[in-house]
């Protein structure tokens, strides 16, 4: 067993976030290769008038558990369902399951965020900076604590060019912003929020470089780390190549593009598509858990999870690899043959919007209520436009991450956790 795996060994691990694309990955690969964990916590809040319960067995029936329920066959009892809202300013956790989350957890995987670029304010501010503030002080009541790893992402400073694994100060304070929410209406946040942002895209990025000041303002003597992953895409290998379960980031794009959907993007051939698989995300991840709890850095240490560097890729190869991929595996019901090209200024992006995009689905649609179905082409088109409107910062400029803290933590593993994470650097 690798070291890492037997580290996890009778821990009990609380995971928030743990029913999105990445929690899911982090939970199956800990019960694949760690079924000796205690257990692992996973804050869930009801949604779409399921329960918890409901949540977690339907997740648990997804695919990526097959392999686990062959190795794991008591999977469901490692799996502790925990009421939570990290809309809440308490969490929504219920007083006694409080107690058992303080009492007993070892290691805390803080994955859950809002992950839309176009969320308002107010609300990126409560999921990704408060709620971070309230698990810091969860964690500060934790006396078998050994490791807090909270998970930002490489694009939380994105106005930059060149980024270290340092965590940079934001104009104004978390603690005055999380003030502010508290008393300014909804209009005057929308007002103010592109002043706040600054030259950053989105208030997503934003909250999360706020979130990670919190961590490091807030982390007290927590053992501490935070893991920023680039552009996560599907399953490199593990538990089999191309899992994933959303349409954010690329997975959308590439969707849309074998559909025939999609026939251009405005895009930088050249410019470095930073993207790195879930699985492997998720290695380093628990790597950073280990390595935190049994090395006991004497700072919060922030790890690049990039490949840009080590393994850069362009997003003109990129574009070209799905066409190949496609052209091989076409996709059922594609609307169209797949094809697209990159656009690079904005007269040619508007002509083939226009062409390509809006003037199709306007006839097809057209087509639909001529034949007496209902038209949906349109509202689908607009809702890519919208996606890829932005989406496309990050395809038009290129970043540089160090990843030195990446690269001690890899000479620290032994040869198995070595040739796990590196399969795909
Ligand atoms: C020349 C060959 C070209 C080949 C193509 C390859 C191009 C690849 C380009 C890849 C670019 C990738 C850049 C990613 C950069 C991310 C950087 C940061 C990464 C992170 O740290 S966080 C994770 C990333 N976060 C996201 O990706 C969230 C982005 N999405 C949003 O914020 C919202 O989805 C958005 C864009 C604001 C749209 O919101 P909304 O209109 O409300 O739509 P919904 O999300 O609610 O979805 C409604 C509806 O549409 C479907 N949907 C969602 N996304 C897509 C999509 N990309 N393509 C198609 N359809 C999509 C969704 O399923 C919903 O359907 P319903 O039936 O449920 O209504
Ligand atoms: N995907 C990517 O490309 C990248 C992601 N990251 C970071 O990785 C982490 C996980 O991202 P990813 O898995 O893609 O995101 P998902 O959107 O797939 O998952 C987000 C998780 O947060 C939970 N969550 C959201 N709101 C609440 C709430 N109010 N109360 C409780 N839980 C809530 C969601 O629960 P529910 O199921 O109930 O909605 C879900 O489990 C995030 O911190 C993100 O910033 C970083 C870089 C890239």
């Amino acid at each position: 067993m690798s070291m890492i795996a037997a580290f996890y060994g009778g821990k009990s691990i609380l995971i928030t976030g743990a029913t999105g694309f990445m929690g899911k990955v982090l939970i199956e690969k800990l019960l694949r290769t760690s079924s000796e964990l205690r257990a692992i916590y996973v804050l869930v809040r009801p949604k779409a008038g399921q329960t918890l319960q409901q949540r977690v067995h339907q997740m648990l029936d997804c695919k990526l558990f097959d392999k686990v329920k062959e190795v794991c066959p008591d999977l469901h009892a490692k799996i502790r369902p925990i009421s939570a809202d990290l809309d809440h300013n308490d969490l929504a956790i219920g007083k006694e399951d409080m107690q058992e989350l303080l009492s007993c957890t070892n290691i805390v995987f803080h994955c859950a965020a809002t992950v839309r670029f176009d969320d308002h304010l107010r609300h990126a501010v409560q999921l990704n900076v408060k709620a971070t503030q309230q698990l810091l002080l969860m964690a500060s009541q934790m006396p078998k604590l050994e490791a807090f790893i909270h998970i930002s992402t490489a694009f939380a400073n994105c106005n930059l060019k060149h980024i270290d694994e340092v965590v940079y100060p934001c104009p104004v304070e978390p603690k005055q912003i999380m003030d502010s929410m508290e008393w300014l209406d909804d209009s005057i946040i929308e007002e103010i929020t592109p002043k706040l942002i600054g030259d950053r895209p989105n208030t997503y990025t934003y909250t999360k470089a706020l979130g990670e000041m919190v961590v490091q303002q807030e982390s007290g003597n927590l053992n501490m780390a935070i893991v920023r992953p680039s552009i996560v895409g599907a399953t490199w290998q593990e538990p089999f190549p191309g899992w994933v379960d959303n349409l954010n980031g690329p997975s959308g794009l590439i969707i849309a593009t074998g559909k025939g959907l999609l026939r251009s993007i405005r895009a930088t051939p050249m410019a470095v598509a930073d993207l790195i698989p879930v699985d492997t995300v998720v290695n380093l991840t628990l790597a950073v858990g280990w390595y935190t709890a049994v090395h006991r850095p004497k700072s919060t240490l922030i790890y690049h999870c990039t490949s840009g560097n080590l393994n850069p890729c362009k997003w003109g190869d990129m574009g070209l690899q799905v066409l190949a991929t496609f052209e091989k595996i076409p996709l059922e019901r594609a609307f169209r043959r797949p094809y697209a090209d990159f656009t690079t200024n904005s007269i040619t992006t508007h002509y083939w919007n226009t062409v390509s995009h809006r003037a199709p689905a306007l006839i097809y649609d057209f087509y639909l209520r001529l034949t007496g179905r209902k038209p949906r082409f349109t509202k689908l088109m607009n809702r890519l436009l919208k996606t890829i409107s932005m989406l496309e910062y990050f395809i038009n400029n290129s970043w540089e991450w160090s990843t030195g803290n990446m690269e001690m933590l890899m000479s620290e593993l032994s040869p198995e956790d070595k040739r796990e994470l590196r399969s795909t650097y």
